[in-house]
């Protein structure tokens, strides 16, 4: 079984993070392994509080699980401040990791800042050179590279912005776009589209999180970019569909439809 790693902060409401990963990992048929960064007190109404882990054990996580196990993929997602970004990002160094999958997480759907404002140059500086592929949403491209984006020629525009800051990939996610949900893949050379139709429902918690460790097991069980990011929305297109509501807020995705499907347990 090929094994992945999400190194991301803790929901406890189960949607997105950390518990998106791990769920999304066992629906990929990957072994899910975690490094929590930060736990965060939150449920579907929004985030009410937020305790880092301390970069020592955040430091300690990582090198026990490489120093014992081959690792096929790892996703990055809530990374919360300065230091917790410069603590992965050397310890990761250390190792040859294969591919490695960013989501560059700053604030949550309720509008709580899981990434501290001043963190931001870290990440780019720290992490995005570091990554296969780096896949902000239309407010993340916008703060990374200051344009305003509302349309698919400012996501190619800051797409090639994002690439020149040293990712291998970059995949504009294009989720907060009024009629289609158009995400757009950047190579230095070529743009490749994933379209889905908008779903109309507000049970998008963790989507983002859903689909990058979807593209992290895909690349982990050796496909291409391409056909990683073109399994991983169609996936995340599956999950929104069959989203559902578990609180008063906004609900999650299903994470386990098809396979709950052919088990006969919807
Ligand atoms: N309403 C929707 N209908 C169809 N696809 C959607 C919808 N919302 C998001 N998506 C898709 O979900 C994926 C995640 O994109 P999105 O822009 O929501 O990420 P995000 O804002 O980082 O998510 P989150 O912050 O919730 O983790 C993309 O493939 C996007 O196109
Ligand atoms: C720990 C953690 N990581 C990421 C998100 C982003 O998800 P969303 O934008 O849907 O709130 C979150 N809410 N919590």
């Amino acid at each position: 079984m090929k094994k992945l790693l999400t190194i991301a902060g803790s929901d406890s409401c189960g949607g997105a993070g950390i518990q998106a990963d791990l769920k999304t990992f066992s629906a990929h048929g990957v072994f899910g392994m975690s490094v929590i960064t930060a736990v965060t007190v939150q449920n579907t109404q929004g985030v009410f509080g937020v305790q880092d882990i301390s970069p020592d054990i955040i430091q300690r996580q990582i090198e026990v699980i490489f120093d014992d196990i081959s690792v096929d993929a790892v996703k990055i997602g809530m990374v919360s401040k300065t230091e917790t970004i410069k603590t992965i990002a050397e310890t990761l160094s250390k190792y040859s990791i294969q591919n490695l999958v960013v989501d560059p997480v700053m604030v949550s759907k309720s509008g709580f800042h899981l990434l501290q404002l001043e963190a931001k140059e870290a990440l780019i500086t720290h992490l995005l050179p570091m990554a296969t592929v780096v896949t902000p949403n239309l407010p993340e491209a916008e703060v990374i590279t200051g344009l305003e984006i509302n349309t698919l020629e400012d996501m190619k525009k800051a797409a090639h912005i994002i690439y020149k800051m040293g990712p291998k990939y970059v995949l504009v996610k294009g989720g907060h776009l009024e009629d289609e949900a158009v995400d757009i893949l950047y190579d230095g050379t070529v743009f490749t589209y994933y379209n889905s139709p908008r779903i109309d429902t507000k049970n998008t918690h963790g989507t983002g999180c859903t689909l990058s460790s979807a593209i992290a097991s895909n690349l982990g069980k050796g496909l291409s970019i391409v056909e990683a990011i073109e399994k991983a929305k169609n996936y995340i297109t599956i999950a929104i569909e069959n989203s559902f509501s578990i609180g008063k807020g906004v609900g999650p995705t299903h994470h386990f439809y098809e396979l709950y499907k052919k088990a006969g347990l919807l």
